[in-house]
């Protein structure tokens, strides 16, 4: 057995995961800076939250893990500071926009039409003051935090601790969301109908 004893993961769940509110259909994030912030609206309840071990997703000082859900795109919208939003990598799948001043990611937005997820925005909803979003499934890509410096001794320990909170650990997406993704590319290839 390994010890999980002050293994962190993300702030979000590592003092309890708050459960979703029925009826919940959304609300504002906000990035980090003191003044004149990013404001998004999020104007439905997300869907798929999990913790992410991924290089890519944005990250809360000092934790191991992002937060991060899907929402329909068209459910997201700039409310303040589109000036000060930047798109970290154009040429990624998902084009994370960014605030220049803090560096929070506001959303992430896939443009490929051809994309499995496309439709769907990558958002951070612990950027909201609000209670009631949907709470986090699973861990994705957990082996992935060793690509940001994280000691593969630890792993055990961090696997045990994710099992711990019920966020059951697989290094890439949970088994539902691969299957979603292998579906489409069958459809598209012809090996099943369309
Ligand atoms: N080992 C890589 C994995 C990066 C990766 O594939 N991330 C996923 C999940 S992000 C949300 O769950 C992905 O879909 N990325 C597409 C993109 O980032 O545009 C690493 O850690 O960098
Ligand atoms: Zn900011
Ligand atoms: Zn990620």
């Amino acid at each position: 057995m390994s010890d999980t004893s002050g293994v962190k993961i993300h702030p979000a769940v590592d003092n309890g995961i708050k459960p979703a509110k029925a009826g919940f259909a959304g609300g504002e994030l906000h990035c980090k800076c003191a003044s004149n912030p990013v404001r998004v609206a999020v104007k439905a309840q997300t869907a798929h939250n999990h913790v992410c071990g991924c290089t890519k997703c944005w990250k809360p000082e000092g934790a191991i893990f992002s937060q991060v859900a899907v929402v329909g795109r068209d459910s997201v919208e700039v409310l303040s500071g589109a000036e000060k939003l930047e798109i970290v990598n154009k040429d990624a799948p998902i084009q994370r926009y960014r605030c220049k001043d803090c560096g929070v990611h506001m959303y992430g937005r896939i443009e490929n039409k051809e994309h499995p997820f496309y439709g769907l925005d990558f958002v951070h909803t612990e950027l909201s003051d609000q209670d009631g979003w949907a709470a986090p499934e699973f861990a994705a890509f957990v082996s992935s935090i060793i690509e940001s410096g994280v000691d593969p001794s630890r792993m055990a320990g961090i696997r045990a601790r994710l099992r711990e909170l019920g966020l059951e650990p697989y290094d890439a997406l949970s088994p539902p969301l691969m299957d979603a993704i292998a579906t489409h590319i069958a459809k598209k290839s012809g090996a099943l109908a369309a």
